[in-house]
């Protein structure tokens, strides 16, 4: 991460995020109320990288939705850093599954954007665009326009704009769900990179690595990232059990997946969310019935 903006960090021990009893309930169209999470705890370690799981519709996107400010909890509490989430804060990074940009200006424009909007003068802010565009493999791509580049450029454009920000607190969900299987596993890579690049010991000019929530539908893309994978019960979500991924780092998804751990640490956590995808079939086959 770009060591020209220091961040602040938690005092050591304090959880980069918490969720505490939280539970999110919306009133829906028909005035109706709809419990999306439950009493939901969850605790992220600073420079953890955290993977949640869990049956479609549970509430796995509601639950980074509560981290990221955009929604408050009805019950419980959410805490960054060990304050009290309220409202987006500038230190959170998101990458979603849709692409965040601006169509009508280049990439470069684009990665320039969030650094400017914090203030950065113009000249700081390009040079940081240009130096993360190198990074993510498109210093050749600066001029062009994002209707001008495959998925996995623009899903590198996505990385490029969150990490120049330089988040202490980065929210993904489903970033990778709508590419091809290798770009997928090309682009697990690169995150792993840019995210562990500033790992201690790897370059010790930089900030720690950011704090990591990663929702997916994909358990393997799940283990190959994480520290450890959350998964969730059938909605409204709540954590079931969490699952320690200790897989020496650095990693490459493509092979970690043939290690015997991996497929062992597989079969032991789909038992557990194969259940919670069982019940939430069921519940939609009997809606239907
Ligand atoms: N703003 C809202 N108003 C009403 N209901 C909502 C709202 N947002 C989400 N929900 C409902 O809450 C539940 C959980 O939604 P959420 O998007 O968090 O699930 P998810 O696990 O991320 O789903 P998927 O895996 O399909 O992406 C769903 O039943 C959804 O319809």
């Amino acid at each position: 991460m770009n060591s020209a903006t220091p961040r602040d960090t938690p005092p050591d021990g304090v959880p980069a995020i918490e969720l505490r009893g939280a539970s999110k309930t919306f009133r829906t169209p028909s005035g109706a109320r709809h419990t999306a999470v439950r009493d939901l705890d969850l605790s992220v370690a600073q420079g953890e990288f955290v993977a949640v799981v869990g049956p479609t519709g549970c509430g796995k996107s509601t639950t980074l939705t509560l981290v990221s400010g955009l929604e408050e909890p009805s019950e419980g509490h959410v805490l960054i850093g060990g304050e009290p989430v309220r409202g987006i804060r500038p230190e959170v990074g998101f990458v979603f599954q849709q692409d965040a940009v601006f169509p009508w200006r280049t990439v470069l424009s684009n990665v320039m954007a969030g650094p400017r909007f914090r203030g950065v003068p113009k000249a700081e802010a390009r040079e940081r665009a240009r130096d993360w565009l190198g990074r993510v493999g498109l210093a050749a791509f600066a001029d062009r326009y994002p209707h001008q580049l495959s998925g996995g450029q623009r899903k590198r454009v996505a990385l490029a704009q969150t990490f120049v920000n330089d988040p202490r607190i980065l929210l993904m969900d489903e970033p990778f769900s709508a590419l091809d299987v290798q770009t997928r596993a090309l682009m697990s890579d690169e995150l792993l990179d840019l995210w562990g690049g500033s790992r201690p010991g790897a370059r010790e000019d930089c900030a720690p690595p950011a704090s990591v929530v990663f929702v997916t539908h994909d358990l393997e893309e799940a283990i190959a990232l994480a520290d450890k994978v959350v998964v969730m019960t059938a909605g409204p979500a709540t954590v079931k059990e969490i699952f320690p991924i200790r897989l020496p780092r650095p990693r490459k998804v493509e092979s970690v997946r043939l290690e015997p751990e991996f497929i062992d640490i597989y079969r032991e956590i789909w038992s557990s969310l194969g259940e919670e995808v069982r019940i939430t079939r069921e519940r939609g086959a009997s809606r239907v019935a």
